[in-house]
């Protein structure tokens, strides 16, 4: 089976919403649960037998190799010669380094406790950009659906001035807790913001020492720039850090909602670990989910998935996958340097019902490069009500529903000119009322927004970007892609410094003289 069998399928598939007649089991067959998730893939344009076929493809790409490689903790980040055993953080597979891992939870809990019932602090400042604060946030924000965060959480990670003026505005120094979170502790932004907050609290008189955290893979650097060594909480090199939120970098997390909701959401992502190395793969959530994924990039040709949480609390969601997926295969050469073909699509949305008020429009009856219009979406609701508010509840899940049934229904012309058949200009009207469905889309839907429910939906994603990395071939663990703008810029800033203007293509020479 290759990508090419599978667009030749794709060019005869049916619509969606034709399939559920043809196939009267095809709920059944893809709808899956696991612990608080049930996916229910049925809405996406595939046929059962399309998926048989994908599943072929996933034989021939030796998925089940791969996956067994990943819980073997081999260096399968082979252009870093690293292993890649996040999944050890939450006590599923690599064995070799369990002890670090449970030494390092047990002091994540009890520091947690301690800082807890010391009243000492009010707040806490993350600083930390990229892997070291998308999920950290992605999960602050969750947690609060059923916890308040105490000591209270703010986030600065822009290098952007305001970024860090606004994680502190209003903050007391003596009473904050300051956690600079970098996995190389060599990032720009981070060591400017770090260096920022170290001032405002020395204006105070408040020492490092007492108010400044690290949490770092790079141990000498965080000491080199003045923190404690007591003060520093390590992972490891084989924790990328986009799969970083469940070693220490989640520290604040912990301080803020307790160590218990930590450790809840590990638990969580354990058993989706579990879930993923062990079903089935025509039954395994991560697996389908990654082969619908390819079937819609490969086969039908979308270049886009829009990622839709109807759930404020998981607003940020597209932004995190965002770096988890973009970060991790948004590649164009293979893991033999050949050539990929096509690979990680753009993933792009915002939080329902916001979005059906902006480009909703465009993904009911956008264009697109295949012919197909708009892109596939992943919806994400949860069941459960944690604002108290049920009318409000109801009127989200309703509108969620209601979207993926629209984009797979349409509305057709006949419809539109019927329910016009009135207006003098119908013939131009018609086609810009009609509505052409087809749309694919997932609902994944969670019972509860539980710590143990983000653990499993976060880590659903995890597995879901490495199978798709085996499918096309690339190494989703390196991020070769983000060196070069950084380079430039430390080239830049200087110039930007000193007020002198190197060696520079005419455009940007004339921005470096605008700032200078
Ligand atoms: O945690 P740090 O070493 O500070 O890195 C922060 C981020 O910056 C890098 O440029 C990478 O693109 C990200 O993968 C990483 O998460």
């Amino acid at each position: 089976m290759t990508f090419d069998d599978l667009k030749a399928r794709a060019a005869s598939t049916d619509n969606i919403a034709d399939l559920f007649i043809s196939e009267p089991d095809r709920l059944s067959r893809m709808a899956h649960r696991i612990g608080p998730i049930r996916a229910d893939f049925s809405k996406q344009r595939v046929s059962l037998d399309d998926l048989e076929a994908l599943l072929a493809l996933a034989d021939a790409k030796h998925v089940k190799e791969w996956r067994a490689k990943l819980f073997a903790g081999e260096p399968i980040n082979v252009s870093e010669g690293r292993a890649v055993m996040h999944t050890a953080l939450r006590g599923v597979g690599g064995e070799a380094v369990a002890d670090e891992v449970t030494a390092m939870r047990a002091r994540i809990a009890v520091f947690s406790n301690d800082i807890r019932a010391s009243g000492k602090f009010d707040d806490i400042v993350h600083i930390g950009i990229g892997g070291s604060d998308l999920g950290p946030r992605l999960v602050a924000d969750g947690f609060a659906a059923t916890l308040t965060a105490s000591p209270r959480l703010h986030f600065a990670n822009n290098v952007d001035g305001a970024s860090v003026n606004d994680a502190l505005a209003g903050l007391d120094p003596k009473r904050t807790l300051v956690i600079v979170v970098s996995k190389s502790f060599g990032t720009q932004e981070t060591k400017m913001n770090a260096e920022s907050v170290r001032d405002w609290l020395a204006q105070a008189g408040c020492s490092p020492r007492d108010h400044v955290l690290a949490v770092s893979a790079n141990r000498d650097r965080a000491i080199a720039f003045g923190i404690h060594s007591d003060n520093i909480f390590d992972f490891w090199d084989w924790v990328g850090g986009r799969y970083s939120v469940w070693s220490a970098v989640g520290l604040s997390l912990a301080i803020a909602y307790g160590p218990d909701a930590f450790s809840q959401m590990l638990d969580g992502a354990a058993a989706m670990d579990r879930h993923f190395r062990d079903a089935p793969l025509k039954q395994n959530i991560p697996v389908l989910m990654a082969l619908i994924g390819v079937w819609n990039r490969n086969a039908l040709g979308y270049d886009s998935l829009a990622v839709i949480p109807y759930s404020r609390r998981l607003r940020k969601f597209s932004a995190f996958l965002q770096q988890l997926e973009m970060e991790s295969n948004g590649k164009s050469f293979g893991r033999d340097g050949k050539p990929a073909g096509l690979t990680c699509p753009v993933i792009w949305g915002d939080e329902g019902t916001n979005g059906q008020h902006a480009f909703f429009q465009w993904l009911h009856q956008g264009t697109g490069p295949n012919g197909r219009g708009g892109a596939p979406v992943d919806f994400v609701a949860v069941l459960a009500d944690h604002e108290g508010r049920p009318e409000h509840h109801r009127a989200l899940l309703a509108n969620c529903f209601a979207q993926s049934k629209a984009l797979m229904m349409g509305k057709s012309e006949a419809v539109v000119r019927k329910e016009n058949s009135d207006r003098a200009d119908i013939d131009s009207l018609a086609p810009q009322k009609m509505f052409p469905g087809n749309r694919p889309s997932t609902t994944l839907t969670l019972d509860e927004l539980t710590p143990s429910a983000i653990g499993y939906l976060i880590a659903l994603y995890e597995h879901k970007a490495f199978v798709q990395g085996v499918l096309w071939g690339v190494n989703s663990f390196d991020q070769w892609g983000v060196e070069l703008g950084k380079v430039l810029a430390d080239t830049i800033l200087t110039e930007l410094e000193r007020r002198e203007i190197g060696d520079h293509d005419p455009s940007t020479k004339a921005l470096i003289r605008l700032a200078c």
